[in-house]
């Protein structure tokens, strides 16, 4: 079995008296700088005007332009969004990075397909969290945390690996377990992850649930419940205790309907389509796309965008949740911003 490192394995020390730029107060950002401050480490961000310029001073941060907190800082972790990284490292990261600092991502995309090429003479490594930030922060404060992975990709102070697990440790992420990656695996697995799993094809099986029930005369709110809603009910036995954990709650009858049923839906088929979109993903092609779409203002991902917020499983859901008031709303705005990035 893989080495899995806790708080006990992580000289914590390494990473006291330095102070860390944490560059974009969005999901991931708030829930790092929020964890590190709590876990005893100097934190500044780094922002441009606006959003969450106000809800990090809020959150009694000192906030500086991007340039001027990489500036002053030994660590600087980048959470932009990854479309935007190339630009804003370009304009106001690079040159204000300093001999032995280290250059930390959430994710490799950037270094993985060669849109950023850090300079020689500082420390690369990743922290990628292994779920949204929005629990990295919640499960910090209630004690717990989300696990993470670690990278190296530069190591010249001969502390990355160490300074990267004290990190780790500062979000919580020792308390759920750190395990060692490269940023090829990372990349490539999240990608993967998030299109044919986790957000692509756990969306898509619950649409096409809901669709297939409302189009045989059954009632929208009917379909919501089953697809939807006990999705999560149904999730939370499988995150506690697997499939048998699962297996043990629902009926016997549900227990058959799963080993007769669910192979006739997600098939061997299904699979030949998932390793198509590895491939896309391992040979650059899906990079290439994103890159292009946000190149061009986003037309598709807005245009998607909308449908999607359209959809009758939407409308019919946001009317069922405002009835169900113990339902908890850890992301607050209700639907994503359409947001139009133009990269160059
Ligand atoms: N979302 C997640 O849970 C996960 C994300 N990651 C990785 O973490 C990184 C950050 O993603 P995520 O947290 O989702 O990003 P978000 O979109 O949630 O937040 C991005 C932040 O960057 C700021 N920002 C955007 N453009 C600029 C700019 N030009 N100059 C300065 N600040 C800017 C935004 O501020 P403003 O309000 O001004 O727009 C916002 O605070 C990515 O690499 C992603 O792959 C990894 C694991 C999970
Ligand atoms: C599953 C989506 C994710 O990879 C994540 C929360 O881990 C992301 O990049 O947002």
């Amino acid at each position: 079995m893989a080495k899995v490192l806790y708080e006990k394995d992580i000289q914590k020390e390494v990473l006291q008296g330095k102070k860390i730029a944490v560059v974009g107060y969005g999901s991931q950002g708030h829930a790092h700088a929020l964890n590190l401050r709590e876990s005893g480490h100097e934190v500044v961000i780094g922002l441009r005007p606006g959003k969450s310029q106000a809800k990090a001073e809020e959150d009694g941060f000192n906030v500086y332009p991007v340039a001027e907190a990489v500036e002053q800082a030994d660590v600087v972790m980048i959470l932009l969004p990854d479309e935007m990284q190339q630009k804003v490292y370009e304009e106001s990261i690079k040159s204000n990075l300093k001999a032995g600092n280290a250059l930390v991502f959430a994710h490799g995309f950037n270094i993985h397909f060669s849109q950023i090429v850090p300079p020689a003479d500082v420390d690369v490594f990743l922290v990628a969290p292994k779920g949204p930030g929005h629990l990295v922060r919640r499960t910090y404060e209630e004690g717990a945390g989300v696990p993470a992975l670690y990278g190296v990709y530069q190591d010249v102070t001969g502390n990355a690996k160490e300074l990267a697990l004290a990190y780790a440790q500062g979000i919580g992420a020792a308390r759920a377990g750190v395990l060692e990656t490269s940023f090829q695996e990372e990349t490539e697995t999240d990608l993967f992850g998030e299109q044919a799993v986790l957000c692509g094809g756990v969306t898509s099986l619950i649409k096409s649930g809901f669709e297939t029930l409302v189009e045989a005369g059954y009632q929208p709110e009917v379909a919501y419940f089953e697809c939807m809603h006990e999705m999560k009910l149904i999730v939370d036995l499988l995150y506690e205790g697997g499939l048998e954990n699962m297996r043990y709650s629902i009926s016997d009858t549900a227990q058959w309907g799963d080993f007769v049923s669910g192979p006739r839906v997600v098939n061997e088929d299904t699979k030949a389509r998932m390793k198509d979109v590895l491939t896309d993903i391992q040979d650059g092609k899906f990079a290439k796309g994103w890159i292009l779409e946000n190149q061009a203002g986003r037309p598709q991902f807005n245009a998607i965008n909308n449908q999607e917020n359209k959809h009758q499983i939407e409308t019919v859901g946001r009317e069922l949740r405002d009835l169900m008031p113990f339902v908890k709303q850890s992301v607050k705005s209700k639907q994503k911003d359409v947001k139009v990035h133009v990269t160059n």
